[in-house]
């Protein structure tokens, strides 16, 4: 399949093992990172961009096009130019999966055992659906009042109904579903499509190393064995794509008059040792993909030698359609991806779910009538159907909202119901929904603080800016409460989050407790030790100074042990260090508050650790014994304080706000005197790097300091294209000889990290060239200039993130982005314009497309939001906090409410951090 050798079929030239060495860690620096930090960038064909954060105005008009649609069985004349017409969509779909297309209409699903049958004169199926929902429709509904319960069918009767209620299931069906977990409807129906494919692979602008998800049919599959350890699997997918419309602004080209080619996705996967080479091995991986299968295959494309030749080393393949199989999905729609489930079939799968739809009543919803017209969300009927069998993507993610809402709303309504229980009077439940409706109530002013927190505002070399102080009143608040705190301080890159956690781990040393500030490098933790040393010597009164140990992986054994020793005894009022602050044996004598600093980087359950190391309520540490010997001893465990920072939300930090009575802090202003940085983005060709070294030239003649940030350490033949940092610090020491350059990056040691930081902030060096371990917290606020080698390489939030570390102070700074190809230059242009970090997560997943619409999930062990992406559904957790406050003011027992009720005592509470 166009190669010549193996050391092609293994992307370059290298011998094998220098290949295996790599794959086992050469690039894990800049592949984790990645990892970490993205979700996939999955373009979804010729689909219209889903506007995801439009706010209301944007799902009122879609409503209005969509209800009518549904229910009136037509398209309306006003519709949304966005909107898609299903039927220009797989009308030229062509030769490689022409079986799947030949139908002409959608079809309706009819309960046979095991078969789809296809009525093809079928106008609207959607109508047809809801016709046959119609018939099993009950009562009416009302909708009187400010919010009132409509009565509705009780969710949990149809929801909760064992599956045997779908007529025509075998036995051997019945127990495979049981088997997978799919014990109810409601079960099926949270089975979520992964994502949604266009089947016809169109408008696909192929960019190296972005993730892309494609529908084509295997060509062949083959496993092989290299050598008496290796062997490697190769399937070639081959896929029909149509290229974008060269005129899309002009009149634009329909797509059945775009030009049409084949290009072919070679799988990869790579296998080492003895037990992987034999021969029933390799036969059974080569067999489980069979020539002439219909797939969707999803990863990230490396261009290959060839023309129209893809790699993919890491992806997915999901079966859309054996050579035999008879299904046929309806034309024009997005194909719902299922995650897989313990092998069952997907095409068995879809059919069971559009099975259960069909039964669905349209008055299914517990949620009052006018909570979801007040944010113009779809019914929870047309929810599961749009997000099962949506007509175009903006249906789905209408349902996706309305999902994520219910997500969202149950979780408010049970906490704030949970929590108004455990009060009194009507009174106190008001004053308690009050002061949740006025966060602002929520702070502590600075009088109340304790007299250390005080004297450290008092030496800090600036003023706080009204959003830090407004934090860390609220952080002061919760922290003076009996109950754990769980909040999240969010602030863009730069925002000054570092001080607000100080002020607040100052507070709980000034009432007698610890406090461990724990980041996710050494090198951080570094310099916040450094910086808060730097700010506690301003302190005259040595009785107000608290001890501060640094305690990291590289600390030396006996100078650990000692720091323990302190920590236990209490002795040490404050450590900062990495993960090894969680370690068992790290016993604190007082816990009171857990700063976790750029906590995605820490698993949830390592964060939860934390919890474990309870505090004793009565027990004070050195620092105030003398002054609080007769402190009232009440000897009640208490887990600590957690304070997660984070300058990029995402979905569990946010999460986790939900556990903290509204514990989401944002820090929404700079510090003053702070200028943008002025970016660039530029091509990385020769001209293009002639201009940014003059850039760079400029600056250092200006008394500058420069980063030079690269994707990799070393440089590699695999790939070729990427400048290396240790590789190019000849070149660039040549090239500026007059100015120091130094070298920073994952492989050095830390004591080296340590001194390469430390020179050039203290300007010994001028140019540091590093990898993207400078990514977080580092902080050097006169660095005025970043250059970014193979920009295209990183993605939105990580090079908002990297250009965070310049524009730090007063000094105008600059931050080009060398691209080196010249497709990507599209995306980081964003990046010219905005330098806000919200807008940016947003842009991203625009950019890349809502493929991953439903969310990747990220590994660990707390229970998600099946398909919300926090860091871009913000405001709807605003929307079903407020709706949950309004439900409750209007009845605190929910007695008017008795299918909300039903419904909250049917969903399972999430289980807190960490389990
Ligand atoms: N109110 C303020 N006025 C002036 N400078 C400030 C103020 N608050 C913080 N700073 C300075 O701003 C710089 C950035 O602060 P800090 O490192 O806390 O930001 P951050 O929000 O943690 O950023 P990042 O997410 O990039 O780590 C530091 O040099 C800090 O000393």
């Amino acid at each position: 399949m166009g190669y010549s050798g193996l050391d092609e079929l293994i992307g370059n030239s290298r011998s094998r093992e220098k290949f295996i060495e790599n794959l086992k860690g050469e690039n894990f620096e800049f592949d984790a990172a990645l990892a970490c930090k993205q979700f996939p960038s999955i373009t979804l064909g010729c689909f219209p961009t889903v506007e995801l954060y439009d706010g209301p105005a944007c799902y009122s008009q879609i409503t209005e096009s969509l209800v009518p649609q549904i229910l009136g069985g037509s398209i309306p004349s006003h519709i949304d130019a966005n909107w898609v017409d299903p039927k220009c969509l797989y009308q030229n779909l062509q030769s490689i999966y022409s079986e799947m297309s030949n139908m002409n209409a959608p079809y309706i699903l009819e309960e046979k055992v095991d078969q789809c049958f296809i009525h093809s004169q079928s106008p609207d199926w959607k109508m047809e659906t809801r016709n046959a929902l119609q018939l099993t429709a009950d009562k009416p509904c009302s909708n009187a009042g400010s919010v009132t319960q409509q009565t509705a069918t009780s969710v949990a009767e149809i929801l909760d109904k064992h599956i045997n209620c779908l007529t025509g299931l075998t036995k051997r069906q019945l127990s495979q579903l049981e088997n997978c977990g799919f014990h109810t409807l409601r079960k099926l129906l949270h089975h979520f499509p992964r994502t949604y494919v266009d089947l016809q692979n169109a408008e696909m602008e192929i960019d190296d190393g972005q993730y892309l998800i494609f529908v084509g049919k295997i060509m062949s599959s083959r496993a092989i064995r290299a050598s008496s350890s290796f062997s490697f699997l190769e399937v070639v997918v081959a896929c029909e794509v149509a290229d974008a419309d060269p005129n899309p602004e002009c009149t634009p080209n329909k797509l059945e008059e775009r030009q049409k080619r084949t290009i072919y996705l070679h799988l990869k996967k790579f296998f080492r040792g003895t037990r992987f080479t034999c021969s029933p091995f390799l036969r059974s991986i080569q067999e489980k993909h069979r020539e002439g299968d219909i797939v969707c295959v999803s990863g990230k494309v490396r261009t290959m030698r060839g023309k129209d030749h893809f790699e993919m080393r890491e992806y997915n393949i999901d079966v859309l359609k054996g050579e035999d199989d008879s299904c046929v999905y309806p034309k024009g729609r997005p194909y719902p991806i299922y995650p897989s489930k313990k092998g069952l079939n997907p095409e068995f799968l879809r059919d069971i779910i559009s099975r259960s739809l069909k039964i669905l009543p349209v008055e299914l919803d517990p949620l009052p009538k006018d909570v979801t017209q007040d944010i113009c969300l779809p019914s929870l009927s047309d929810a599961y159907i749009g997000i099962h069998q949506p007509a175009n993507l903006n249906e789905a993610d209408l349902a996706r909202r309305r999902l994520i809402f219910d997500e969202f709303f149950y979780l408010q309504l049970g906490r704030l119901f949970q929590m108004l229980e455990g009060l009194g009077t009507k009174v106190e439940k008001d004053g308690l929904l009050k002061r949740y409706t006025k966060p602002e109530l929520n702070t502590i002013f600075m009088e109340e603080w304790s007299s250390i927190t005080k004297t450290f505002m008092k030496v800090l070399p600036y003023t706080l800016t009204s959003s830090q102080l407004r934090a860390t009143s609220e952080i002061i608040w919760d922290l003076k409460r009996p109950v754990p705190m769980n909040r999240l301080l969010q602030g863009d890159v730069g925002c000054g989050k570092t001080v607000v956690a100080f002020l607040a781990c100052m507070e709980v040393i000034g009432s007698g407790y610890q406090a461990a500030f724990m980041v996710p490098t050494e090198l951080l933790a570094f310099q916040h030790y450094e910086h808060l040393l730097g700010l506690l010597e301003k302190i005259e009164a040595t009785n107000e100074k608290p001890s501060v140990a640094l305690l990291t992986g590289s600390t030396p054994s006996k100078q650990a042990q000692l720091i323990r020793k302190g920590l236990q005894t209490g002795d040490i009022s404050m450590v900062i260090g990495t993960h090894t602050l969680i370690a068992e044996k790290v016993e604190f004598s007082a816990l009171r508050i857990a700063v976790v600093d750029e906590q995605h980087r820490f698993g949830v359950v390592q964060r939860g650790r934390f919890n474990s190391k309870l505090y004793f309520n009565s027990i004070t540490s050195q620092l105030v014994s003398t002054s609080s010997n007769n402190s009232a001893k009440n000897d009640v465990a208490m887990a600590p304080h957690v304070l997660a920072m984070s300058a990029t939300p995402i979905p569990r930090s946010l999460a986790l706000a939900l556990y903290g009575d509204m514990s989401l802090t944002q820090i929404t202003d700079l510090p003053p005197g702070r200028t943008p940085v002025k970016t660039y983005i530029i091509e990385g060709n020769e001209a293009g790097f002639e201009r940014a070294y003059q850039m760079m030239l400029e600056d250092l003649e200006a008394g500058g300091k420069v980063y030079l940030v690269y994707p990799v350490i070393e440089q590699s033949e695999q790939l070729p294209q990427l400048r290396a940092a240790s590789a190019d610090l000849e070149t660039i020491s040549t090239k500026f000889s007059g100015y120091k350059c130094g070298l920073l990056h994952g492989r050095m040691r830390s004591d080296e990290k340590e001194e390469a930081l430390r020179m050039f902030r203290s300007g010994e060096t001028n140019i540091l060239l590093s990898t993207q371990v400078i990514e977080i917290g580092v902080d050097i606020p006169d660095a005025s200039m970043m250059v970014v080698m193979n920009a295209e390489r990183f993605g939105m939030a990580q090079l908002h993130q990297l250009r965070g570390r310049v524009g730090r102070g007063e000094r105008k700074s600059k931050c080009i982005l060398l691209a080196s190809t010249s497709s990507s230059l599209k995306r980081l242009k964003v990046l010219e314009k905005s330098s806000d970090g919200f807008y940016l997560a947003n842009m991203d997943l625009v950019l890349r497309g809502p493929g991953d619409l439903l969310g990747k999930k990220q590994s660990g062990h707390l229970p998600e939001f099946p398909v919300a992406r926090l860091e871009v559904d913000g405001n709807i957790l605003q929307d079903a906090h407020h709706a949950a406050l309004k439900v409750l003011e209007t009845s605190h027992d929910l007695e008017k409410f008795p299918d909300l009720k039903a419904e909250l005592s049917m969903r399972q509470p999430l289980c807190p951090l960490g389990d």
